[in-house]
């Protein structure tokens, strides 16, 4: 992917790291063949074959962890009153159990009414906020090692990445996405998170209020999902690029899919049409004029004939 959409000769494949508001994928060259027939793609893109590690988490994209993360502390919490470690401290709303229980990704207990208020107070905590954040994932492998996340398997991370989305979103808000080292993000978002309310509305003022909630909340679900999620590491953050853009266009799964339907136009040249002998092809096509002058000439025969004869009937 580099100014043009077309196949790489010899050039290194990129993954990419895509962060949706409900799921979120992971897709590379691994260096080692796929184990599992289930998150392996092959597919040939303009005339290039290419054999790739790939895999979505449903429920996992940002607006859905951030969901599943506050049902998970009003589950702990067992009253109406729900701290929040990741909002800033003094930060409160309110919300009912139905907004809360929206979506297939938080299953509502029996017990919560859904008319029932909610009152969410922030604690900006950091180090609450880091496991609150950990406890969405199962990082155990058992019989899928390597593996991501929740017993998917997943080949050990290889080469360059782009990060999209919400991945580029969330960093980008904290001036984080121009190539920063792993200490520097792992500080900024410390900082972030330890931040009162009025703290982060003094630094960000022209932000919405959304966007200062869950600054903190977002960055550090994105840390932990490149991190111990998809087992990015020190040595190998420096090849996460966060881009929002490619060659001016936006990416994302929408022009995955697009180039993935374009493919059915082959980039190759059309052989079975170009290879035709040449001296095969002038013999074709002067048969054919040939016999379309003597279709012609058979026509004006034909017309010229019954003309005469009705002539000859007057
Ligand atoms: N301009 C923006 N500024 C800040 N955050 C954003 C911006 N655009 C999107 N986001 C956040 O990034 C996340 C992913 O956004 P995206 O537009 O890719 O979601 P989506 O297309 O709805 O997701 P999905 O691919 O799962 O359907 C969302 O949770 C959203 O909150």
């Amino acid at each position: 992917m580099e100014e043009k959409w077309e196949h790489p000769q010899d050039t290194e494949v990129l993954g990419a790291l895509d962060l949706g508001g409900a799921s979120t994928q992971i897709t590379f060259q691994p260096g080692v063949p796929v184990e599992d027939r289930n998150t392996s793609v092959f597919f040939r893109l303009y005339g290039t074959n290419y054999s790739l590690y790939s895999h979505s988490y449903l429920c996992y994209g940002q607006s859905q962890a951030l969901k599943m993360l506050l049902a998970a502390l009003h589950q702990a919490s067992s009253s109406a009153q729900i701290s929040h470690p990741c909002y800033p401290q003094g930060y409160q709303e309110n919300l009912t159990v139905a907004e809360l229980y929206d979506s297939p990704c938080v299953r509502a207990p029996s017990s919560a009414s859904p008319g029932l208020v909610l009152r969410v107070t922030g604690t900006g905590d950091p180090a609450a906020c880091g496991t609150a954040v950990q406890r969405l994932f199962n990082f155990s492998c058992g019989a899928q090692w390597p593996c991501g996340f929740n017993g998917v398997y997943q080949p050990p991370v290889r080469g360059q990445f782009l990060a999209f989305s919400g991945f580029y979103h969330s960093l980008h808000f904290l001036n984080l996405t121009g190539g920063q080292s792993l200490s520097l993000v792992n500080a900024t978002i410390w900082q972030i998170c330890n931040s009162s309310w009025e703290q982060v509305q003094e630094l960000f003022p022209t932000a919405s209020r959304t966007q200062l909630r869950d600054a903190c909340t977002a960055s550090s679900y994105t840390l932990t999902l490149l991190l111990q999620g998809y087992k990015f590491n020190y040595t190998t953050w420096p090849n996460i690029h966060f881009v929002q853009q490619v060659a001016n266009v936006d990416v994302g799964w929408t022009l995955g899919c697009m180039l993935n339907l374009t493919n059915i136009i082959p980039s190759e040249p059309l052989t079975a049409v170009t290879e035709l002998p040449r001296n095969i092809w002038i013999a074709a096509t002067v048969l054919l004029a040939i016999m379309l002058i003597l279709s012609f000439c058979l026509l004006t025969a034909m017309c010229y004939q019954r003309n005469s004869s009705g002539y000859e009937q007057l």
